[in-house]
């Protein structure tokens, strides 16, 4: 079609509340029952086929009921990668090729599936392979994903648009190619429209992917790829493998035509992978393009002047939704005495011991459980070292129980040592360090969050006082790439807080941004010289 289009104008997707009695949440449960009764094979998707991978076989489990199998999946072995990465490069020409628009219709399309038929099934596949409650589903796994979908076409159409100036003899213009090889698309398990987020949008740019995600999101993913099928996206555009990435990193990150890694995950794996692009440098055609959003250890400083209402439920919500498995999650917080003691303390307690954590398909829970039982056995060792730690008061929580599922309680920790490690380690899970300082020393506590963690990802300041807001607001300044002002630090939505960090937390191309988009395109620029030049000399020669 010959034509300057123009795309659709994206609003962000309402959240369905699924109180008692809504049709929503009839529908829901009814799907929720249909996936707990199945057990599927959670296969690879190579060049549009699905097939069992040829490594090890594990089973997909329920987080908060571990018994409850509910799928059967394998790690890909090098031979499965080679096949997707061949795949990839196979399909390249012909989805390049494709036009702007009719890649875009496919990320539209999904996005309007999700929006209808499909959020039933993503977000219940969510719920019970990730542990989420109905709310935290709903929030990401359908709004957050639809979100996506539809904003970076429009991001995309707008970096379409962005063209050179041409003056009289010479037009010029900007063609946006995809990368010159594949992308490799390696995903988290906390949210699922991440991991749906970092192989589409590459692949809405043009780019061919292979996306590795996690095994403890795989019931999720296996749903996804079926999501764009459905939406018609051509076999070989994005080629899943499954498992533990091993086979992904030896073959995928190694192969010569590797022209991207679009990473989310903790910074220790992806400095391992970054380390592997590094070690294979003299061998690609072009310089991969590394994108990587990573860890946080997320504060809350409150300064005397705050409304303490407000900064119970930031650090409740902020710290215990999710079970603290937001790489956003509050996980230090620094508040002044005077607020400490005139009730503060007494409204955090009562606040944290009235969240409950159960089975997620019972809705009046407040969240489930952590994700395996790595995870699990972390936080049990973090737990046990802060009950024998002097310097730490276990003040809510410190219990768990993995008998059926991996359940730790929702934990505030109170510690006199800021430099201790609970409020410089990412435990990832309900566990809140507290730091109680003199209200004299704003300035210093300031300094303290900025030079603690090695993170900075997402930040939270509460204050009446406008000059500590702005005091904050400088001496924070490369301490969180998402700053918030007397709200919780977690929550953030595609379109008006786009996401990421600095320092360990990664390389802060924001997410669901025309940030993230430009980096999957490698732009040619065209002069086309109307009045060629006959003769060599210049002016001055005359
Ligand atoms: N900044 C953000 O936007 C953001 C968002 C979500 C999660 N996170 C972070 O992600 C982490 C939690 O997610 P996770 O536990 O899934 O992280 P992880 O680092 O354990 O795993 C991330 C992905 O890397 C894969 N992987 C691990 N080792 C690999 C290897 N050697 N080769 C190839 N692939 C390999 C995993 O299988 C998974 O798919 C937390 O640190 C959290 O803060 C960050
Ligand atoms: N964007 C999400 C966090 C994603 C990481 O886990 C938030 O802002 O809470």
């Amino acid at each position: 079609m010959d034509a300057i289009t123009s795309v659709p104008v994206p609003q962000n997707e309402p959240v369905k509340s699924y109180a008692p009695g809504s049709a929503e949440r009839e529908s829901l449960q009814k799907r929720l029952a249909e996936l707990q009764s199945e057990r599927i094979e959670l296969t690879t998707t190579i060049a549009g086929k699905q097939r069992m991978a040829g490594g090890e076989r594990f089973d997909v489990v329920e987080p908060h009921n571990h018994a409850h199998v509910l799928g059967t999946c394998a790690h890909a072995t090098n031979d499965d990668v080679a096949d997707a990465v061949r795949a990839a490069k196979d399909a390249a020409a012909e989805w390049s090729a494709t036009p702007f628009d009719e890649r875009a219709a496919v990320m539209l399309r999904a996005a309007d599936l999700l929006s209808g038929p499909w959020r039933d099934t993503i977000n219940a596949a969510t719920m019970l392979g990730q542990s989420k409650s109905v709310h935290q589903a709903e929030i990401e796994a359908a709004c957050e994903l639809i979100d996506f979908l539809r904003f970076n076409v429009h991001y995309a159409r707008r970096i379409l648009a962005e063209q050179p100036n041409s003056v009289p003899g010479e037009w010029n213009r900007m063609e946006y190619r995809p990368l010159d090889g594949f992308v490799t698309a390696i995903t988290p398990f906390n949210f699922t429209a991440i991991a749906a987020n970092l192989p589409t949008a590459p692949a809405l740019m043009g780019n061919t992917v292979v996306w590795k995600p996690t095994p403890s999101q795989q019931f999720a993913a296996h749903f996804t790829m079926r999501l764009l099928e459905a939406a018609g996206l051509p076999p070989g555009v994005i080629n899943m493998v499954t498992g533990d990435g091993r086979a992904v990193s030896e073959v995928a990150l190694t192969d010569p035509d590797l022209a991207g890694l679009h990473f989310t995950g903790s910074a220790g794996t992806f400095r391992k992978l970054w380390k592997t692009v590094g070690d294979n440098i003299d061998t690609y055609r072009t310089y991969p393009r590394i994108v990587g959003e990573t860890g946080g250890k997320d504060f809350v400083v409150a300064h005397p002047s705050a409304d303490p209402a407000p900064i119970t439920t930031a650090l409740v919500r902020g710290a215990f939704e999710y079970q603290g498995q937001k790489c956003s999650a509050a996980s230090r917080a620094y508040l002044p005495r005077s607020l400490w003691e005139s009730g503060l303390r007494e409204e955090l307690v009562e606040a944290t011991r009235s969240i409950s954590y159960g089975d997620i398909s019972d809705f009046s829970h407040f969240g489930g459980a952590v994700i395996d039982s790595r995870a699990f056995a972390k936080h049990k060792a973090a737990l046990d070292r802060a009950a024998a730690e002097p310097a730490l008061e276990i003040l809510a929580g410190g219990g768990y129980d993995d008998s059926v599922g991996y359940f730790v309680e929702p934990t505030v920790l109170v510690g006199t040592d800021p430099q201790d490690e609970v409020f410089t380690t990412e435990y990832f899970g309900p566990i809140l360090a507290v730091h109680v300082y003199d209200d004299s020393r704003y300035s210093e506590i300031l300094e303290t969050v900025d030079t603690t963690s090695p993170y900075a990802l997402t930040g939270a300041v509460f204050a009446t006082d406008r000059s500590a807001i702005e005091q904050a607001h400088h001496k924070l300044r490369h301490a969180a790439g998402n700053f918030y002002v007397n709200d919780k630090p977690t929550g953030s939505i595609v379109a008006r807080q786009p996401f990421g960090g600095g320092r360990a937390s990664g390389t802060n191309d924001k997410a669901g941004s025309m940030f993230n988009i430009q980096r999957w395109t490698s732009p040619r620029a065209v002069k086309e010289t109307f009045d060629a030049p006959t003769h060599h000399t210049y002016p001055h020669q005359d």
